[in-house]
């Protein structure tokens, strides 16, 4: 079993009331053996961090990585037109090596900037499936569900292949949900199906909700209810783990049926912000003890994968909406980024946190930059200074994915020139 010591990091491990210490890790096969201050252990493979912090690598809740193909295609939309004109159209000409290629420039670019693990609602998912098992990262994989057309038994076939065929796959690096896309886009009939599939297999299920304003008309006009109501009396949040993506415009009553439930809220402030959806009602979740994790959204609509930016508007956009200052501290945030969002996978007993029996995912920060001098209070140096880019090394199950800012598991050559022609045939003429 391979033996990595990390020596004099300064460590974040993100447990409950624990401080930030100067210490040692000790990497076992894929697990961390021990965090301490001071580790006198012979190892295969010794790293410094000097200099630099060591934390949980970050988890990304909610995305859809082949969409990086389309960063920064189709910008400053309304929300429901940017889908209806310009996404689905170009995503009705991606082919599985597409979404292969796409999935890899996400998982690149995630890499990079600090996630270890993310959650993916696409389509074509044993090629987002091996990518992920390539790149070496840990992933939640959901097919994405749109009951539109007269093919959903198609789609939901898909769906079940991807959950027996890929669940612990990537030694065990991989595990899956059921994903009903949203509720403008599933009527009631296949909902209540895919609900009661979820519950028999025991698979939790992932979706969007009350994403915009648009959205709550929408559905009140069809089914004169609120989107959490429609989900509510469909069953959904009974005995099934859920993640909710965005879940923006909720009322008090709405935020009242979430109470207890099993999954939570996948926040995505730089998404709502940048579509103008709206301030999601963050703080009231966490005083009503329901999970929120963040995550980004796929790069078609948050133009970028980097949850540092996450967690910056995260915080920004509460403090604004309350005129105070002391809403979502950077501790707070940094929790959201980490071991809530792995809550919200299903995860947390493996990632989340820095001790000894979880599994090896972990980032080194280098601090010895302008930006990042002086240090006094390491949780809010990394919330609100640090960006994507200072990450310098990611390990994910024990297995470095990127060191001193080199890829070791992707060829970004071969990525860039892939992602580039690809994404020139899907927009042409749109
Ligand atoms: N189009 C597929 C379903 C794919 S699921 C993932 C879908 O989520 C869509 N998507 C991406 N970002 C958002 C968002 O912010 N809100 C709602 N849907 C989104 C995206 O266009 C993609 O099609 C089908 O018909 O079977
Ligand atoms: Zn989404």
């Amino acid at each position: 079993m391979k033996r990595i010591l990390i020596k004099e990091g300064t460590i974040l491990s993100m447990k409950e009331g624990e401080q930030a210490f100067t210490g040692d890790l000790l990497i076992e096969g894929d697990k961390i053996a021990m965090v301490a201050p001071m580790i006198d252990q012979p190892a295969d493979q010794v790293i410094s961090a000097k200099g630099m912090a060591v934390m949980p690598g970050l988890v990304n809740a909610h995305n859809h990585g082949a969409m990086s193909l389309l960063r920064g295609f189709s910008d400053d939309l309304k929300l429901m037109d940017w889908l209806d004109k310009k996404m689905l159209p170009a995503e009705a000409r991606m082919t599985e090596e597409d979404v292969y290629w796409g999935t890899k420039l996400a998982i690149a670019e995630m890499i990079r900037s600090g996630t270890t693990t993310f959650a993916d609602m696409y389509v074509c998912m044993d090629a987002v499936a091996n990518a992920v098992v390539e790149s070496g990262m840990r992933a939640s994989l959901t097919r994405g569900l749109v009951f539109l057309q007269d093919d959903g038994g198609r789609r939901m076939r898909e769906g079940i292949d991807l959950v027996e065929k890929w669940s612990g796959a990537g030694d065990g690096r991989i595990t899956t949900m059921f994903g009903p896309h949203a509720p403008y886009t599933c009527p009631p009939e296949p909902l209540r199906e895919v609900i009661a599939l979820a519950r028999q297999r025991r698979i939790p299920l992932h979706i969007h909700l009350a994403e915009t304003k648009e959205e709550t008309v929408k559905i009140r006009e069809n089914y004169g209810e609120t989107p959490t109501e429609y989900l509510y009396h469909l069953g959904m949040f009974e005995h099934t783990h859920v993640l909710l993506a965005h879940a923006v415009h909720l009322t008090r009553k709405d935020i009242g049926y979430l109470r207890g439930m099993r999954g939570g809220v996948a926040h995505n402030p730089v998404s709502n912000l940048k579509l103008g959806c709206g301030i999601a009602p963050v703080m009231e979740f966490k005083r009503q003890g329901i999970t929120v994790g963040m995550g980004t959204d796929g790069a078609g609509s948050a133009t970028t994968l980097d949850m540092f930016a996450e967690i910056k508007a995260a915080t920004w956009m509460q403090k604004l909406d309350y005129g105070d200052p002391t809403q979502l501290s950077a501790e707070e945030a940094l929790r959201m980024a980490t071991i809530e969002s792995a809550k919200l996978l299903g995860i947390d007993h493996e990632v989340g946190t820095l001790e000894a029996g979880k599994k090896a995912d972990l980032i080194l920060i280098d601090l010895n930059q302008p930006h990042l001098q002086p240090i006094h209070n390491l949780f809010s140096l990394v919330a609100y200074s640090v960006n994507g880019s200072d990450v310098d090394t990611v390990i994910v199950n024990g297995q470095i994915l990127m060191r001193q800012h080199q890829l070791t598991t992707l060829s970004w050559e071969e990525i860039q020139r892939e992602a580039t022609s690809r994404a020139a045939r899907l927009v042409e003429g749109l």
